[in-house]
């Protein structure tokens, strides 16, 4: 095996994923996640809520479901509802152990059926015996007419049998693992139960009230879990309802439309002593109903999930066990050779966006397995191949990489890229879109003499304003210092041509800084050269995200050359086609990003002899 490729696997010695051995348990599947694989283990010993906050796609819902299948199945109970003759209005509920609610529907059917069964056959033997009195009596067409009302009387005044038979609101016969209710953006009705409407409600046509109730995720997931994700998209009166839930583990059902016939409807408490598992991103606990929130803080667990996890032989070795889970839980595609999955592990560390760390946005790591799947099943190969995770990279683009191909393409239509010569004030800088898109962003540059007595503006346009004026800010102490002008005296102007919505600009502040210099000192910048950084106070070049999608980016423009901070030279991880197709220059300072951007000249070398000592004396 080549060694690069056993270094990617973690050591691990392998030809395809079918070797590797997945854990029965759901728990022992999760990745990267062990604090909150401790927590869900207590919880569920102790019966505590859980609030898991963190990105999307990290296992949020897999911890819960794992959960469901830690707490004890012998405490199962189904949950019965029983019409009540005192008050049609308020159906009785009982509850019985798990597989006993069939059983007895079964018994109140069979019993209701003798019943009627004997009630017919009287009907029957009276009705005969009328007709056949009357027909002695030659009296045949008064027989028939008695009989017909005799059959009329009986309908309303005898009790009908079957509308006794209860109905089982929860089944939790033959589970194998406590119940997992997923109520993410469920309805009050969903939740809660519901009370349907009954459109006949005389006539001896209505339907029992207690025929008529629903059960609510809630209630379903008795003695297991509910989850609930986006946790404050929840009312604030569903989060209380929720609320009152927990505490009383009992919960009436009764019709959530005021409308409707059921709304008169109000079932005896029905049991709901379920965990609640709450999940949402940060924003969530913003719109949580402080007293739900405290309710977890106080009786369960709150946990924060991992994004990433260190880049070890250990968790690469975890991420080859995460291929041979998707492939089983998926079912339908083959497993991958040793080549297909370090493919999927480069791609982790690439998406990962941080230095020795792999990603843990699983979810659509596991997409991109399925896709290369897919790919290698439709050509009817025996194996998932490392093409076919090449190929699916490029099927498998989110929204903001596609967006990204449309902004350079629609670019290249009107010709924002300049990619060759010199110019004075303007610089290919790199942005990302999202999180997972590299853009080329050029920025133009301008000074003129400050307008107000007072002092120079920072001019710029667009959400990026903030990042203009403070990249601005950053270089004007270098400015004044070195090149004794005082930026104050200027108005700035700054341009980002053609920015787009969702542009993330955090990182563009050495262009900035690079262009405003340009604009200032009159020296033309190379248009071959593209750059990104961030820049400090003191004229440090610091690291930035998303550095490996800017440098595809740059190639992807026809840019020969980028400049990026040293610091994140370790995250840069090229694709097969893009290795070799750029230079990178990786800098430390202003100085250094100044030297290779401007065009050679007298004022340039000027320029730099000035930045040097000064940098030296810094
Ligand atoms: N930590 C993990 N370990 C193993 N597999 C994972 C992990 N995280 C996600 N996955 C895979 O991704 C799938 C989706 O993850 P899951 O639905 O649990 O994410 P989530 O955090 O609940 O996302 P969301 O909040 O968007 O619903 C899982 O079924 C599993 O295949």
């Amino acid at each position: 095996m080549r060694e690069d490729i056993k270094e990617l696997l973690g050591g691990l010695e392998f030809e395809t994923t079918a070797e590797i051995e997945v854990p029965e348990k759901l728990i022992d599947q999760v990745i990267g996640q062990d604090h909150a694989v401790e927590a869900i283990k207590k919880a569920a010993i102790q019966r505590r809520h859980v609030l898991l906050i963190g990105s999307p796609g990290t296992g949020k819902s897999m911890l819960a479901k794992a959960m469901a299948e830690l707490l004890p199945k012998e405490e199962l109970e189904d949950i019965l509802v029983f019409p009540n003759p005192e008050d049609p209005n308020q159906p009785k509920i009982r509850t019985v152990p798990a597989g006993k609610g069939k059983e007895i529907v079964e018994a109140y059917k069979q019993e209701a059926m003798k019943k009627a069964q004997a009630r017919n056959m009287f009907l029957f033997m009276l009705v005969f015996f009328i007709i056949a009195y009357a027909t002695l009596q030659n009296q045949m067409l008064w027989g028939i007419i008695a009989a017909i009302m005799l059959f009329m009387l009986a309908r309303y005044m005898i009790p009908r049998e079957e509308r006794n038979v209860p109905k089982l609101l929860v089944n939790n016969a033959g589970k194998e693992t406590a119940p997992f209710e997923d109520a993410t953006g469920a309805h009050a009705g969903a939740l809660f139960g519901d009370v349907r409407h009954d459109p006949f409600q005389s006539g001896g046509l209505e339907t029992p009230a207690h025929e008529r109730v629903e059960a609510g995720a809630i209630h379903r997931a008795h003695k297991g879990v509910l989850y609930i994700d986006e946790i404050n998209t929840l009312t604030i009166e569903s989060q209380q309802k929720l609320l009152t839930a927990m505490q009383e583990k009992k919960f009436p059902i009764t019709g959530q439309s005021e409308r409707s016939s059921g709304a008169m409807v109000r079932t005896e408490p029905v049991p709901c002593d379920f965990i609640l598992v709450a999940a949402g991103n940060l924003d969530a606990l913003m719109g949580m109903h402080p007293a739900l929130r405290s309710r977890i803080k106080g009786y369960g667990y709150e946990i924060y999930m991992n994004d990433t996890m260190p880049d070890t032989p250990e968790n690469r070795r975890k991420l080859v066990r995460f291929v041979a889970q998707e492939v089983k839980r998926d079912g339908k595609i083959p497993h991958f050779d040793k080549y297909a999955v370090a493919e999927i592990i480069k791609e982790a560390k690439k998406r990962a966006g941080r230095r020795g760390h792999l990603t843990l946005r699983l979810r659509e790591l596991g997409g991109l397995v399925r896709t290369a799947g897919d790919i290698a099943l439709s050509e009817g190969a025996s194996v998932v191949r490392a093409e076919h995770v090449l190929r699916a990279k490029k099927i498998a683009k989110s929204i903001e990489e596609q967006l990204a191909d449309k902004y350079i393409e629609r670019r290249r239509d009107y010709k924002l890229f300049v990619t060759e010569g010199a110019e004075i004030g303007r610089v290919n800088g790199l942005a990302v879109i999202g999180e997972s898109a590299g853009i080329v962003l050029p920025i133009i540059a301008e000074v003129t003499p400050a307008l107000s007595k007072e002092e120079g503006r920072v001019i710029a346009t667009g959400r990026l304003q903030e990042i203009a004026k403070e990249a601005v800010w950053n270089v004007s102490a270098i400015i004044k210092k070195i090149m004794g002008r005082d930026i104050s005296n200027y108005d700035v102007h700054i341009q980002f041509v053609g920015t787009y919505e969702g542009v993330e600009g955090d990182s563009a502040s050495i262009s900035i800084a690079t262009a405003v210099i340009s604009a200032l000192e009159k020296i033309p910048v190379r248009q071959d050269i593209a750059m990104t950084g961030s820049l400090s106070v003191k004229g440090e070049v610091l690291p930035v995200g998303g550095v490996t999608q800017k440098i595809e980016a740059a190639i992807q423009a026809g840019l020969k050359k980028v400049i990026i901070p040293k610091d994140n030279l370790d995250d840069v991880l090229l694709d097969a086609e893009h290795e070799g197709k750029i230079e990178i220059i990786p800098v430390t300072r202003i100085e250094e990003v100044l030297e290779h951007a401007l065009l050679d000249s007298e004022e340039k070398e000027k320029l730099l002899e000035k930045l040097y000592v000064s940098a030296e004396a810094l």
